[in-house]
This record gives structure tokens, C-alpha cells and sequence, in this order.
């Protein structure tokens, strides 16, 4: 078997042609809806995410704001960061780039941001609405990854509905949150969280109709532990070198060879990752809408 791709840049492109005429609406009525982001430090992988961002804002006609502190910030130089996108009126949402340094504390900072402006649905009252809410719709902005993910796949025509997901990794831009959206009644599947302490890993994979690997381990998901035509979604990436060049490349957490197994099969890259820029435009856009509307 040869997976079908899930073709996360084609489908991102869709999204942000339709977002591209809701702007453009937005802006017919006087609202520029605004991104801000803060980025701490030079991790290469950070500084690019962001700058995507940025580039994906400028072709859908969303105004954007950075914050970019060095890698030796104080945590009272990122939280007086935050504080300034919370005053500023034309951000009307922004994101803190994860992970922040170590000697930052990241959950303070979280908590920090006005949940009003929150385009990556991590902050605690964000997250408690989408606890709270499982069968009515969500009017807070949802996590960008796990949003991705559900999109990407139900774009694709598959449903769903009474599917096992079992999801690799417990991290909070994916792991810890994605089951809050996949076993909402609007959703309706089963999940397994699976993570660094699962016993026999191998046995739970093999289980799923769809599988979520969001480890940040490459290549943690080999051909063997994919059940026949499942679903498979690779969300991890980890730079590694290439043992030849020393060159860093970038891995994701699905080893090749499951494309012969996998009934349907997310790139990376060209997946999760290009869907979860385009949930944030999406995130920016919804809430600029909602804002409108009360006004
Ligand atoms: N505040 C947040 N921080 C992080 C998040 C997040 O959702 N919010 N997720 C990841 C990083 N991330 C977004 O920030 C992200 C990762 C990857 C991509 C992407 O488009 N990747 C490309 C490949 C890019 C490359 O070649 O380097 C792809 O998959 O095709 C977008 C966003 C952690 N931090």
C-alpha cells in the first residue's frame, strides 16, 4: 500500500484564500485585525515559524506586530513584552513562540496574556472554555496544532466520528490538548494520550485507525507499529545531522517506510505544519469577527 497524502499545503492554501475575503470584509467595515508575536531568543526554528507567520499575515491582509527579545531576557522583559501587546488596540491577538528559554517561566507567561488576544488558545481560560464546552460551539480561540490536525484530516474527506486516535506525546501545544478537541460531540472520537511513559507503545499505536505522533522523537513511529491503512499524522520535528554532511536536517516523528502501510499519511514537511499556521490566521480572523459583532 501507498499512503494518500494529506496535502497539508494545498489545504492551508484553500483556508487562507477563504480567509483573504473575510479580511478583506473585516476591513470594509473599519476592523484590521492585527497578529502580534514575541519571540525570545535565536532558535533558528522559532525565528522561522515566526517570520512565516508574519509573511502568512501580510498575504491574507492581517497588520502584524512583533516583540523580539534577546535570547538573555529577563522574565520581567518578556511579561513587560505581553503587557505591551495587551495595551496595544491594533493587536487584536498574539502568540508567545514556545519554547521560551529556559529560566523564563513559561506557564507565567501564559497566564499573562489577555485571553481576549490569545490567537493560540493556551491560556487557562481558553483551555477551560474548550473543558467546559463539549457539545456547544467553542467562542474562544482553539489550539492551533490540534486544530490543524482535525481540519487537515476531515478536509480530506475522512470523518472522524467513532475513530481511535491515539495520540503520541503530551506536550501543550499538541498532546495535552488535541483530545479536548477530537471527543467534543461535534468531533466525537476516542482518544488514547500516549507518552515517554506508555508501556508497550507499539501495542497502543497499532490499535489506532489514526495516529497523532507529536513526540518530537525521529522517526519514533516505524512502519510495524501502524495498523493496515490508519490514518497517520505526523506532527513532530527535531533537527538532527545528517551523519554523513554534519548538516542539521529536519526529521519528523514518522520513519518513511510507514508510507507503505498508512492508509493516508500527513508530509513533513508540507502537513500539521503548514495547517497550523493557517489555524492561527483563522484563530486572528474569528476573533476579530466576534469583536465586531459586539460592537
Ligand atoms: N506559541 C506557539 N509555539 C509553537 C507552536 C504553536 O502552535 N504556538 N507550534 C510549534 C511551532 N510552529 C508554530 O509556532 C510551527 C511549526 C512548523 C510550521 C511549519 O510550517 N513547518 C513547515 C516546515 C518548516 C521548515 O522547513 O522549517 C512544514 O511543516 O511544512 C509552522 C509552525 C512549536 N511552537
Amino acid at each position: 500500500m501507498t499512503a494518500q497524502v494529506l496535502d497539508g499545503k494545498a489545504t492551508a492554501a484553500a483556508i487562507k484564500a477563504e480567509l483573504t475575503t473575510r479580511v478583506a470584509a473585516l476591513r470594509a467595515r473599519g476592523v484590521v485585525p492585527g497578529l502580534g508575536t514575541v519571540l525570545v531568543g535565536d532558535d533558528p526554528g522559532s525565528r522561522s515559524y515566526v517570520a512565516g507567520k508574519h509573511r502568512d499575515c501580510a498575504q491574507v491582509g492581517i497588520a502584524s506586530l512583533r516583540e523580539d527579545l534577546p535570547a538573555t531576557a529577563t522574565q520581567a522583559e518578556v511579561e513587560a513584552a505581553v503587557a505591551r501587546l495587551n495595551a496595544d488596540p491594533a493587536c487584536t491577538g498574539y502568540i508567545v513562540q514556545l519554547p521560551l528559554p529556559a529560566g523564563v517561566d513559561t506557564n507565567r507567561v501564559l497566564e499573562l496574556i489577555d485571553p481576549d488576544k490569545d490567537a493560540d488558545g493556551l491560556h487557562p481560560t481558553n483551555l477551560g472554555r474548550l473543558v467546559l464546552r463539549v457539545k456547544e460551539p467553542v467562542t474562544s480561540p482553539l489550539p492551533c496544532t490540534p486544530r490543524a490536525v482535525i481540519e487537515l484530516v476531515e478536509r480530506h474527506g475522512i470523518d472522524l466520528a467513532g475513530a481511535h486516535v491515539v495520540v503520541v506525546g503530551r506536550g501543550t501545544t499538541v498532546g495535552r490538548t488535541i483530545g479536548l478537541l477530537l471527543t467534543r460531540k461535534d468531533v466525537n472520537a476516542t482518544v488514547t494520550l500516549t507518552h515517554t511513559g506508555t508501556r508497550d507503545l507499539a501495542a497502543h499505536v497499532r490499535a489506532g485507525d489514526v495516529v497523532v505522533a507529536a513526540a518530537g522523537q525521529a522517526g519514533i513511529i516505524t512502519a510495524d507499529m501502524v495498523r493496515p491503512g490508519a490514518v497517520v499524522l505526523d506532527v513532530g520535528v527535531s533537527r538532527v545531522s545528517d551523519p554523513e554532511t554534519g548538516e542539521a536536517r529536519l526529521r519528523g516523528d514518522v520513519a518513511p517506510e510507514v508510507a507503505d502501510v498508512a492508509g493516508w499519511l500527513s508530509p513533513n514537511p508540507g502537513g500539521v505544519g503548514p495547517m497550523t499556521r493557517a489555524m492561527l490566521l483563522a484563530n486572528v480572523v474569528e476573533s476579530a469577527e466576534r469583536a465586531a459583532d459586539a460592537s
